[in-house]
């Protein structure tokens, strides 16, 4: 737990530098074995994080220890450990891209093509390449996105994007999560560059 609550730490003042968790938005978690996930208490600031803002709740989302108040989000942070039983971190921020490209984009996915950067996701090895990343409505209530996303998640996508909210990524570990993210938030301020000089 210490060496997570550490790395999650990090990794939170790294999103606030970079402009991803504005006020208390934004989750992290990483993976304790086989039972529990370290997950960022409800609420905090994620770039001002201490250890003791790191909870462990079991997979499926509730508290080891009575009175933690774990993420508002928790419940899809264990989807996707669920889901793909090699993630080790989950990362959610709020990036003023992924929440306005969202917002603009009509339909249920954000079309990446070309992108030499898409090599930075599992399975790919060239640009030229189609990849959706999918977009879903955001909603308050959490089992029910759960229950819209679920289905999308067959895929494999490289991440996915709540609308008018924020982007979601996984990876292995704390570090190679965050790379993903970063990929991801690179190839979202492409895309809104390239709308802006339209
Ligand atoms: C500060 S608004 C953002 C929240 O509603 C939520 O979307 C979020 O990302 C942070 O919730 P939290 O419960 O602190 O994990
Ligand atoms: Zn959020």
């Amino acid at each position: 737990m210490a060496e997570a609550a550490r790395d999650l730490v990090a990794v939170g003042a790294r999103m606030d530098r970079l402009g991803w968790v504005p006020g208390s938005s934004g989750n992290l978690s990483a993976r304790l074995g086989d039972t529990a996930i370290a997950i960022t208490r409800s609420g905090v600031h994620k770039g001002r994080l201490t250890e003791a803002d790191i909870i462990e709740v079991g997979l499926d989302g509730v508290a080891l220890r009575a009175g933690d108040k774990p993420s508002a989000e928790t419940k899809l942070h264990c989807q996707l450990y669920a889901r793909f039983p090699e993630t080790g971190a989950v990362l959610h921020g709020h990036s003023v891209a992924a929440t306005v490209l969202s917002m603009a984009v009509p339909g249920d996915a954000l079309v990446l093509e070309g992108y030499e950067i898409l090599k930075a996701f599992r399975g790919i090895v060239t640009h030229d390449t189609r990849v959706a990343l999918p977009v879903f409505d955001n909603d308050q209530d959490m089992a029910r996105l759960a229950d819209v996303i679920a289905p999308a998640l067959d895929a494999e996508p490289i991440g996915y994007i709540l609308r008018g909210h924020g982007v979601y990524a996984w990876g292995p570990d704390v570090e190679r999560c965050f790379w993903r993210l970063e990929a991801l938030e690179f190839l979202l301020r492409c895309e809104l560059e390239r709308r802006r000089i339209r």
